[in-house]
């Protein structure tokens, strides 16, 4: 099983899906993350199988991220300072 996300910042989002698919059986479910967030925060034995990009350790919006709603369809990945 794939699991793809937006982004993956302190895990907790993925952590808990995975651990709800092997509950429904499924044998093997890696991670693809269009972002991962570059600190070392994230729960212990998640991270992600496929990667996009790496982003800092800011807050990122566009590309399908939000910023309080607003900026999902932004052309580029931005962060704010
Ligand atoms: O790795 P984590 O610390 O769990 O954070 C990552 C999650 O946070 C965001 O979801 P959010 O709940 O903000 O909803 P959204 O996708 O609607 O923006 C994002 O889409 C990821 O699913
Ligand atoms: N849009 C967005 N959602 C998040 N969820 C956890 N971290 C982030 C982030 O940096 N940006």
């Amino acid at each position: 099983m794939l699991l793809a996300d937006d982004i993956l910042d302190e895990g907790h989002t993925l952590h808990g899906i995975r651990e709800w698919c092997r509950e429904q059986g499924a044998v093997e479910v890696r991670i693809a993350a269009l972002a991962v967030k570059a600190h070392d925060r994230c729960v212990e034995g998640v991270c992600a199988d496929y990667i996009g990009v790496e982003v800092p350790d800011r807050y990122v919006f566009g590309y399908g991220m939000d910023y309080h709603e607003q900026g999902r369809n932004l052309p580029a990945i931005y962060a704010l300072k």
